[in-house]
């Protein structure tokens, strides 16, 4: 769809017809990726004293929350329409419809008569165009990413943005407005819809009282590990951008915040579209996958509580993981786990009910790593869990290296941005080394634990016995460890 630009220029302007106020600040083009950005207008201090500078300060009333969303319906009949067709699924779903709705009003050839203008309709054509996550990179782009843990992440991210975009076509397409500025002439396209998607994630944050929200001109900060501002919410006062304390700025500095201390490389890449290179965060997901042989497997999918996820992270040479499901998954019936069926009373509906060692244990599937740690076995369920481990360990380090003739083929070539080429290969790089030492520190605890004399007794052999080598599949790990 056609969307109207504002330039830059416009913001203050904007700023001042809507009470948001800077202090000491302004906002600048950066250039590059980066994009917008806040920068200091004098020198500031925050050292050695109690005076905290406020940088910045937005009325409560320009937060786009769910409940000003709700409020907004009340008011705009139009907005209603949509929101009664296709939102009410989720927050980010209404919020979405919000921005889109905005863009409608504000396409010059469109919007006429169509809803009611708010700040926000002026303010997203000061957004970007273009925001630098791999959900808008090229096929090129993506074909980067092959091997690292954002493969999978972006294209079924990508699948379910297109299942998105297709069912608000189905929901609106009756609804008259919907028809003439969306559907006629196909005027919104998919990549709007991946836009609109893409502001959300890189520009919405958490606020007490408030929840997932979007506020402007707070969105124009940009994000530091070394972060030299944070931002504070009081309910009637709206939303404030605060120096940290003990921070001297020159002036000119840019300001900026943190977006999570904690996000993945990976984390950050997907949602905002660059890595941070002074983060010392070296971590990354993994999904996992019951076994396809486990005739338990699909019970064990459908009664664990949350995603199957690997988490593994690095500092220094420490590694560390977390997998609730692994322990869950390396289970089987002679072991103890058993699944039963139950009938309500009623006898309408039936629940899917786990067992360990004759308890039930359906509300705690994602603690058997402590549910095991009594079981006289213990040390060999550990030993399966690091040949697990090192099988899908394994299975993404071939993927990145598998990969790699593919990735240089198209790395060089015009096709692919810098930005794009320079943060996919530090991802590549960065994972590569995490699933290394993670796979390293695997194999070290399971020589560890292949001298325990319950696996040594379980295994029938003497403790001078050389270990077997690796196993790669279920069976295999079945023979030898269970
Ligand atoms: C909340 S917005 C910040 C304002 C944004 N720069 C703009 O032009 O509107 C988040 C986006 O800013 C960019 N960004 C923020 N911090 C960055 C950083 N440290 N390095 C590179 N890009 C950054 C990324 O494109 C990110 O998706």
């Amino acid at each position: 769809m056609y969307r109207d630009h504002l330039p830059l220029t416009a913001l203050p302007a904007w700023c001042k017809l809507n009470d948001v106020n800077f202090l000491d600040s302004k906002v600048e083009d950066l250039g590059g990726s980066k994009g917008f950005g806040l920068i200091t207008e004098r020198s500031l201090n925050s050292k050695e004293t109690f005076d905290i500078p406020t940088l910045l300060t937005i009325p409560r009333d320009l937060i786009l929350s769910g409940e000003a969303v709700e409020e907004h319906a009340k008011a705009d009949g139009a907005f209603r329409q949509l929101i009664e067709a296709a939102g009410g699924k989720s927050l980010r779903g209404d919020v979405m419809l919000y921005l889109l709705m905005q863009v409608t009003i504000g396409s010059p050839d469109r919007g006429m008569n169509v809803g009611l203008s708010t700040a926000w309709t002026a303010y997203v054509k000061m957004m970007p165009g273009v925001v630098p996550v791999p959900t808008m990179w090229c096929e090129e782009e993506r074909i980067l990413l092959l091997g690292t843990s954002l493969e999978m992440a972006v294209n079924a991210k990508l699948a379910a943005l297109q299942r998105e975009f297709e069912t608000l076509r189905e929901q609106t397409a009756s609804i008259v407005w919907c028809e003439k500025c969306w559907w006629d002439d196909d005027a919104l396209e998919f990549r709007d819809w991946i836009l609109v998607d893409a502001w959300y994630r890189s520009r919405s944050l958490e606020l007490p009282d408030i929840g997932q929200c979007m506020v402007p001109v707070l969105d124009m900060v940009n994000h530091s590990s070394q972060a030299n501002a944070y931002y504070e919410h009081i309910s009637s006062n709206g939303v404030s951008l605060l120096m940290r304390p003990d921070k001297l700025l020159e002036v000119g500095s840019e300001i900026t915040i943190s977006y999570g201390d904690i996000k993945s490389e990976a984390e950050m890449l997907f949602s905002y579209g660059f890595i941070d290179q002074q983060s010392i965060n070296k971590s990354l997901a993994l999904t996992l996958e019951p076994f396809p042989d486990d005739p338990f497997g699909k019970a064990k999918a459908a009664a664990f509580g949350g995603p199957p996820v690997l988490r593994i992270s690095v500092e220094q040479d420490d590694v560390q993981w977390e997998c609730p499901f692994l322990y869950f998954m390396l289970l089987n019936e002679e072991d103890g786990l058993e699944f039963r069926m139950l009938q309500q009373t009623d006898g309408t509906r039936s629940q899917l009910k786990v067992f360990w060692q004759g308890s039930d244990v359906t509300d705690a599937t994602n603690t058997f790593e402590s549910l095991i740690s009594n079981h006289p076995l213990n040390d060999l369920f550990k030993l399966r869990a690091m040949a697990l481990l090192q099988d899908r360990l394994r299975q993404q380090l071939e993927r990145l290296y598998e990969s790699e003739e593919e990735v240089q083929l198209v790395a060089d070539t015009p096709l692919v941005g810098l930005h794009q080429r320079s943060n996919a290969m530090l991802l590549r790089k960065s994972e590569k080394l995490t699933l290394e030492k993670a796979f390293a520190a695997a194999d070290m605890q399971k020589n560890e634990l292949l001298d325990s004399k319950v696996v040594l007794h379980y295994l029938g052999r003497t403790g001078d016995e050389e270990p077997e080598e690796e196993t790669t599949n279920h069976e295999e790990v079945e023979e030898d460890f269970s």
